[in-house]
C-alpha cells in the first residue's frame, strides 16, 4: 500500500506520531494509500524550513534566476504529465479526458505565467517638490511577503494549489501547503518535481492532514506564518480569517458561490445549452464557478429545459480510464450524503424533477464509488435552500424570468458573488447586464474561459482579494516606498 508522506525541508518525512489516514478512491471506495497526518511538530518543522529557506539562496536570487527555475518546474510537470494525471484521477475519480485538458496543463501554466509576469512588472516612482527646491524621489520596491500558508480544496487539487504556489514562489516567498485530506497525491508528487528543478530545500513544503484540530488549524494558528491564501468553503474561510487575525496576518480568500446563469431569449441556444451543461455538470458539478441557478427568459424556457435535460441524460458516467466518460463521481461518500440531502429537500419543497435526483446504477466493480445522477429541477420557490445554498454537486434549478431587471435582481439576490454567465446575442444588453451583476467574474456567451492575467476572485461572501496577473503581486509582495531627498 502506498504511503504518502509530508515534504519538509526538501525531504519526504513521516509523522512522529505515526498517525496515518486512508486515501480512498471516490470511483470504487477502495483504499488507495495511507497518508501521514501532520501534528503540530510537523507543521512547525515545515514553517521553520520555509523561514530558513527565505533567508537562504531563494530570497537572494534575482527575478530572472527564480523565473528560470519555475520554468523548469512547469516543464517537470509536463515531462511527468501521465503520472500527475494518474495521481489526480486516483484522488478525485474525475475522467482523465477532463484532467488531461484542464487540471494538469493548468498546473504547469500556473508556474510559467507568473514567472514571466514578474520579469516584466515595473514599479511606481514619483518625483516631488520640496521647499528647498532640490526635490525628492519616491520609488516603490516589492519584497516577498515571507512564509505563506496555502490551504487548498479537493475539487481541482493541482490547479488550485499551483494557482497560489506559482505566484507565491515567483514573488520570492516560501510556502507551506496543506492540500485537502481528500487529495494528497499531486501536491506530494510536485515535491519531487521541485527538487529536480533545483528549487532549494524548504521553499516548497507540504503537510498532510485534516482541517479543524489537525494540520489545517495548526498551520493557521502558527505564529510564524506571514499570510494565508485559502480556497474552500465560506465557513472555513471565516475560521481561517479569525485565526489569521491573531498577529494581524493577511488573508486571500477564494470561497463558495451559488452562481447564476442568465439565458435571454435572444441567445444562441446551441451555445447556451453547451455552456450551461458544462457549467452545471463538469467535474460532477464540483467547480466553485459552476452554475446551480439558471434563469431563462420565458419564451424559450420550455425549449431550454427540454434541451438541457437531453444533454444531461447524454452524459456518459464512468471511471477515469473510460475514454468515453465525461462525468465522474463525487469526491466522497460524505459529500454524496450532503448532495443527496439536497436532492431530497428539492422533492420535499415540491420541485419538478426534470431529470436525475438519485444514484445511478453502476457495474459491480464501481458500486462502492460516490456516484450520483446529474439532476435538474424546476418549480422551486426562490427561498428554497436548494436555490439559495451551495450544493457543490451536479445539479441546477431552472426558473423563468420576464424582464432584464428581474433577471438581474434574481442573480444578485444571494449573499454570494463569485461568478455569472450571461447568454445573449445582443451586445448592448450583454454589457449592460454584465456591469450590474454583483460578482467578481462575469462571462458572456462562455464559461470558465480563463486568461491568467485577469483578476480572479469573489465579491460579497465569495471571498476577499483578487489573484491573477499583477493582482497576485498585491497579495504575495510587500510594496515598500523609498523616499530619497535629493
Ligand atoms: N472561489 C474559488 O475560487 C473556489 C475554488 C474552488 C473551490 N471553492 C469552494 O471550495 C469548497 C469545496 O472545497 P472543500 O470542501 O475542500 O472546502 P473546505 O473549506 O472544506 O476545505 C478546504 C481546505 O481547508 C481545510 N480546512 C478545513 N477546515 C479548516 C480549518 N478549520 N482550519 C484550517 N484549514 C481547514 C481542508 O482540510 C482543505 O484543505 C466549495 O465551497 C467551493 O465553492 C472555491
Ligand atoms: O473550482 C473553482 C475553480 C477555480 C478556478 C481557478 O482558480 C482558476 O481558473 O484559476
Amino acid at each position: 500500500m502506498k504511503e504518502i508522506k509530508h515534504f519538509i525541508g526538501g525531504a519526504f518525512v513521516g509523522s512522529a506520531s505515526g498517525k496515518l489516514f486512508d486515501n480512498v478512491s471516490p470511483a470504487n471506495g477502495q483504499v488507495i494509500g495511507r497518508v501521514h497526518e501532520a501534528g503540530r511538530a510537523e507543521v512547525d518543522a515545515a514553517v521553520k524550513a520555509a523561514r530558513a529557506a527565505l533567508k537562504g539562496p531563494w530570497g537572494k536570487m534575482t527575478v530572472a534566476e527564480r523565473a528560470e527555475i519555475l520554468h523548469r518546474v512547469a516543464d517537470g510537470i509536463t515531462a511527468r504529465f501521465d503520472e500527475f494525471l494518474e495521481a489526480e484521477c486516483l484522488d478525485t475519480g474525475k475522467p482523465k479526458s477532463l484532467a488531461s485538458h484542464i487540471d494538469i496543463p493548468r498546473g504547469a501554466a500556473n508556474f510559467k505565467v507568473f514567472a514571466d509576469l514578474l520579469k516584466n512588472v515595473a514599479n511606481e516612482a514619483f518625483e516631488m517638490a520640496t521647499p528647498d527646491g532640490a526635490g525628492a524621489l519616491n520609488y516603490g520596491v516589492r519584497r516577498p511577503k515571507g512564509v505563506i500558508g496555502v490551504i487548498s480544496p479537493w475539487n481541482l487539487p493541482l490547479l488550485l494549489m499551483t494557482w497560489k504556489v506559482g505566484p507565491a514562489l515567483a514573488c520570492g516567498n516560501c510556502v507551506v501547503v496543506k492540500p485537502s485530506e481528500e487529495t494528497p497525491l499531486t501536491a506530494t508528487l510536485l515535491g519531487e518535481v521541485m527538487q529536480a528543478a533545483g528549487v532549494p530545500a524548504g521553499v516548497y513544503n507540504v503537510v498532510h492532514g485534516f482541517g479543524g484540530d489537525s494540520a489545517g488549524a495548526f498551520l493557521t494558528e502558527h505564529p510564524d506564518v506571514d499570510a494565508y491564501t485559502f480556497t474552500g468553503e465560506t465557513g472555513t474561510g471565516e475560521t481561517i480569517m479569525r485565526a489569521a487575525a491573531k498577529g494581524v496576518r493577511q488573508v486571500s480568500l477564494e470561497l463558495g458561490g451559488k452562481n447564476a446563469g442568465i439565458v435571454f431569449a435572444d441567445c444562441d441556444l446551441d451555445k447556451a445549452i453547451e455552456g450551461t451543461l458544462r457549467s452545471a455538470f463538469a467535474n460532477c458539478g464540483q467547480v466553485c464557478l459552476g452554475t446551480e441557478r439558471v434563469y431563462v427568459e420565458r419564451p424559450i424556457f420550455d425549449a431550454f429545459v427540454a434541451r438541457l435535460k437531453a444533454g444531461a441524460e447524454a452524459l456518459k458516467i464512468g471511471e477515469p480510464n473510460d475514454p468515453e466518460a465525461n462525468f465522474g463521481p463525487l469526491i466522497s461518500h460524505k459529500h454524496r450524503e450532503k448532495v443527496l440531502s439536497y436532492y431530497q429537500q428539492a422533492v420535499d419543497d415540491g420541485a419538478t424533477v426534470v431529470t436525475g435526483g438519485g444514484v445511478p446504477e453502476m457495474p459491480a466493480h464501481l458500486a462502492g464509488g460516490a456516484w450520483v445522477q446529474p439532476t435538474i429541477w424546476t418549480g422551486l420557490a426562490d427561498d428554497s435552500a436548494v436555490v439559495t445554498e451551495e450544493i457543490f454537486g451536479p445539479c441546477c434549478h431552472i426558473r423563468p424570468f420576464d424582464s432584464e431587471e428581474e433577471a438581474i435582481e434574481l442573480a444578485n439576490s444571494l449573499p454570494y458573488g463569485l461568478a455569472s454567465a450571461i447568454w445573449t446575442e445582443n451586445a448592448s444588453r450583454a454589457h449592460r447586464v454584465a456591469g450590474q451583476i454583483e460578482a467578481g467574474i462575469v462571462w458572456v456567451n462562455s464559461w470558465f474561459l480563463r486568461d491568467l492575467r485577469t483578476a480572479f476572485g469573489g465579491s460579497k461572501q465569495s471571498g476577499i482579494g483578487r489573484e491573477g496577473g499583477v493582482h497576485s503581486l498585491e497579495f504575495y509582495t510587500e510594496l515598500k516606498n523609498i523616499c530619497v531627498k535629493l
